[in-house]
């Protein structure tokens, strides 16, 4: 068996990586921080994600530095260590063939490529989080020559974050991301490009949907183009689909069988929508959501919460809306649909505006 013990050490103390530590800190795990930038070092290890001083060799090295650096110090940890090395690039292989061309034959047996995929729109140590992967999927990419008690390493890795492993080649891990995490991105950067001339009258009139399609179009694009550099193979096939969909919309738009057109993309995106699996990986369930009215002052929200509870059902998700300006939000519970009638019988009679 290969016990995750420790040191870990983590180079690259941003997000990911001062989460990283954050998460095995609270498991006792030594935790070694380094940093090119002293300064984001200096702020992990002040939170508690680790030490810049460890005496110890690290048993493992976890790299999470920007894409368009991974294999560089990938290779630079195989030849100063003995230890496991992974890194956490949303990219696999550009960084693999990079630490390919660096390292001999015998130090990249010690390297496995992994990828969680949880993080966020922020960057930075101070946006780190303890639970960042908690419930999340990680997915952990061996190569052809990587030695399986690394790859098990790896897994107990991301399990000690709390995370379930899926376990991938390195080219199907960049055509998954591809679909599931790059063109997203795109597609939201788009969609928010589109606001920058609009009107302010125009936003003032902004609802949930808009703000869903555009939150991670706040990303850091310096990160983003590396990883668009570095997966386009994967990525120019799905925009050319997407190009071929917009052509044809823009065609129909205007004719009298627009409407057609129309509804088969909205069909397509429903199709679509509901194969994306639920919360902590678990397959789709259908749930059925509850819209609650709510007035704009302390405590209503609690108010709300036990008055939910008290009808006995689970609230699967949940969602608020809540307008600037406005003196009342809406919140939006999601609940299975075997719970429905009760749920919105008990908030009724409690005196909530409620509507499905
Ligand atoms: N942002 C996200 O939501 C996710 C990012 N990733 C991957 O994790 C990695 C890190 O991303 P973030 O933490 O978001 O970035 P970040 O910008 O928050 O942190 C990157 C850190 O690496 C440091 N760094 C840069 N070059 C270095 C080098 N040569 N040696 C040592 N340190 C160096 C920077 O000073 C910075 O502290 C990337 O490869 C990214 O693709 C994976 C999953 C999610
Ligand atoms: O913020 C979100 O919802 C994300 O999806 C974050 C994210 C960004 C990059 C990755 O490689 C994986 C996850």
């Amino acid at each position: 068996m290969t016990e995750l013990r420790g040191p870990v050490r983590i180079v690259g103390t941003g997000l990911i990586g001062t989460s990283i530590g954050l998460a095995l800190a609270r498991l006792g795990v030594v935790v070694e921080l380094v940093d090119a930038d002293p300064d984001n070092a200096l702020m992990a290890e002040r939170i508690g994600a680790g030490s810049r001083l460890v005496q110890l060799e690290p048993q493992l090295v976890v790299v999470a530095v920007p894409p368009d650096h991974v294999g560089a110090v990938v290779a630079e940890q195989l030849k100063q260590t003995d230890a496991i090395v992974t890194d956490a690039a949303s990219v696999k292989s550009k960084p693999l063939a990079e630490a390919r061309t660096l390292s001999s034959a015998e130090d990249l047996t010690r390297y496995v490529g992994s990828h969680p995929m949880a993080g966020s729109e922020r960057n930075g140590p101070l946006a780190g989080r303890a639970d960042l992967f908690d419930g999340a999927t990680w997915a952990v990419t061996p190569h052809e020559t990587s030695d399986p008690d690394a790859v098990e390493l790896v897994r107990r890795l991301a399990e000690a974050a709390g995370a379930r492993t899926v376990e991938l080649s390195v080219e199907d891990h960049d055509l998954a991301v591809a679909r599931v995490s790059h063109l997203p991105q795109l597609m939201s950067s788009l969609a928010a490009g589109t606001l920058v001339d609009a009107p302010a009258a125009h936003l003032e009139l902004s609802g949930q949907g808009v703000r869903d399609v555009t939150r991670i179009a706040a990303s850091d694009p310096g990160l983003w183009t590396q990883i668009v550099s570095a997966n386009s193979p994967a990525l120019s096939g799905l925009l050319e689909g997407i190009r071929d969909e917009l052509d044809r919309l823009l065609i129909a738009l205007g004719k009298e069988e627009a409407a057609d057109e129309v509804t088969a993309v909205l069909n397509r995106g429903v199709s679509g929508a509901v194969r994306v699996p639920g919360k902590h990986g678990a397959p789709h369930i259908e749930l059925v959501a509850v819209l609650v009215t709510i007035p704009d002052r302390p405590g209503q929200l609690a108010r709300l919460f036990n008055d939910a509870a008290a009808s006995g059902a689970n609230v699967e998700d949940l969602r608020i809306d809540h307008s600037p300006g406005r003196p009342v939000g809406e919140v939006e519970l999601d609940v299975k649909p075997d719970s429905v009638d009760q749920l919105v019988r008990v908030l009724t009679e409690r005196g909530w505006a409620v509507h499905r």
